[in-house]
């Protein structure tokens, strides 16, 4: 256990949470860095910090360690969603769901499993930074620049498209349902409350109404209908989100649930006139209280606003995650390093992790090249050790490969460059085409200012 005094502390980049203060003789106040315990989902997914929570669940960073790829494991306490109505029911319904679809704008879900002795649920999800909703709130004036509006706009359209066309209705469409990959596409989220149609229903007739209010449809909010088009619901909320974006505001507001249903049945929809015609014209027609007068994907699909082009505004107009804090990363650290180094029993001293430089590697037979000892290497670098170890039981199969991504751009949003392990530009990719799958392994590391390689040797399955 490391121990410093408070003056050590001034240094000490480590947040307070997680030191554990003791009093020592009356004068010094020593400080005890808590210890962290690896702690693996199954054998696989090595969990780190938790990077969200919602009502029933903990999102925690996670890294896998088989692909070597960052992931997202969502942890469902089974005794809170016992207490929820339909709890258990929505959490199985959004795995069932997830587990059919498979689209760039929809969240993927890689695995999911329950421990029963823990009563939890776990849910593999592709790792994100984070929603829009939580970006909107933290810029300054809560609403994109209309470039980025579009941007995700146009995105959450091809989403909903695909889920319609496999006969699943979100019922919950909303920013806060939009995560945002690493490399910025965006992720149709929480499918909970969603509804597979019957495959031998013709048409998409929903009968129960879910999701946020302020996101609903008048046909959904008012509770007159027994049914409604389930598809037209979503592109009313998509509607709504649009507004969102593009004014920070609402639609239809109240203080109380009763103001906002009142406002979304009654209320004439009011755009500012500061935005484009175009625009004004596509809100007013996906904001359309009759269904049947709303627009579909189609029509908004082929829209002048959504046809339109518009040029990127200056990089420091389009939010961020991280942005708004200069001192966060944009694309946050993994935070599973502690633990990796409570696995290997690493400790610091003459901290050899600061030489780290860069890591990134696929699949099996790594050479060390030059004067740098294997063993040495192996007990200095438990990062690099780990990596190794399990790259070498790896297999080579193709969505390990894609996992990886194809550029060394996509390498970056893997997230590897966590503080210690910094990505350079060097990382080479080679042959990403479905032709030969040939990615070729590179460690590349900095010791004494010193680049050295970890050569591969990349033989094609
Ligand atoms: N795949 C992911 N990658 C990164 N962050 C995620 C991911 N999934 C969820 N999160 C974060 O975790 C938070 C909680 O997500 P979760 O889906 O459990 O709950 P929620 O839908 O936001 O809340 P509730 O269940 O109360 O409706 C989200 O707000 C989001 O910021």
């Amino acid at each position: 256990m490391a121990h410093c005094t408070n003056e050590d502390m001034l240094d000490d980049p480590e947040p307070l949470s997680s030191i554990f203060p003791y009093i020592d003789s009356h004068t010094h106040i020593i400080y005890e860095k808590k210890h962290k315990y690896a702690d693996f989902i199954g054998d696989r997914y090595l969990k780190g910090s938790l990077i969200g929570e919602g009502s029933y669940s903990k999102v925690k960073d996670t890294l896998d360690a088989q692909s070597l790829t960052r992931k997202a494991a969502k942890i469902v306490s089974r005794k809170k969603i016992r207490k929820i109505p339909n709890g258990e029911i929505n959490v199985r319904r959004e795995v069932m769901i997830l587990k059919k679809l498979s689209h760039t704008n929809v969240i993927k879900l890689f695995h999911s499993f329950q421990d029963l002795i823990k009563d939890k649920l776990y849910l593999i999800l592709e790792y994100c930074l984070g929603d829009l909703q939580t970006l909107l709130d933290n810029s300054i004036m809560k609403c994109f620049c209309l470039w980025q509006a579009k941007y995700y706009f146009v995105q959450l359209i091809d989403g909903l498209e695909y889920i319609h066309s496999r006969g699943i209705v979100h019922k919950d469409i909303k920013p806060g349902n939009m995560l945002i990959s690493a490399d910025d596409i965006l992720k149709l989220t929480d499918f909970g409350v969603a509804e597979e149609l019957s495959p031998f229903q013709n048409n998409d007739e929903c009968k129960f109404a879910q999701g946020a209010p302020a996101f609903q449809s008048p046909e959904e909010v008012t509770g007159l209908h027994d049914s409604w088009s389930g598809f037209k619901a979503d592109i009313w909320s998509a509607g709504v989100s649009l507004y969102n974006f593009t004014t920070g505001q609402y639609p239809f507001e109240g203080d109380c649930l009763y103001q906002i249903i009142s406002s979304i049945q009654n209320d004439i929809v009011v755009v500012p006139n500061i935005l484009p015609c175009s625009l004004i014209d596509l809100l007013a027609n996906m904001l359309q209280k009759i269904p049947d007068n709303r627009l579909s994907i189609y029509s908004i699909k082929s829209h002048s606003w959504v046809l339109e082009i518009i040029s990127p505004p200056p990089e420091d107009q389009i939010l961020r995650f991280g942005c708004y804090n200069k001192a966060a990363n944009s694309h946050r650290g993994l935070t599973v390093t502690p633990y990796l180094e409570s696995l290997h029993n690493y400790t610091d001293g003459n901290d050899k992790r600061q030489d780290l430089f860069c890591l990134q590697g696929y699949n099996r037979n790594f050479e060390i090249e030059n004067d740098f000892d294997q063993n040495s290497h192996r007990s200095c670098f438990p990062y690099v050790n780990t990596l190794i170890n399990t790259h070498s039981v790896v297999g080579g199969s193709e969505q390990q490969i894609s996992n990886f991504g194809e550029s060394a751009d996509h390498l970056e949003s893997l997230n590897l460059d966590l503080d210690h392990l910094r990505l350079a530009n060097s990382v080479e990719v080679i042959d990403n085409t479905a032709k030969g799958h040939g990615v070729k392994d590179s460690v590349l590391y900095q010791r004494n200012s010193k680049t050295k390689h970890i050569s591969q040797s990349c033989k094609q399955q």
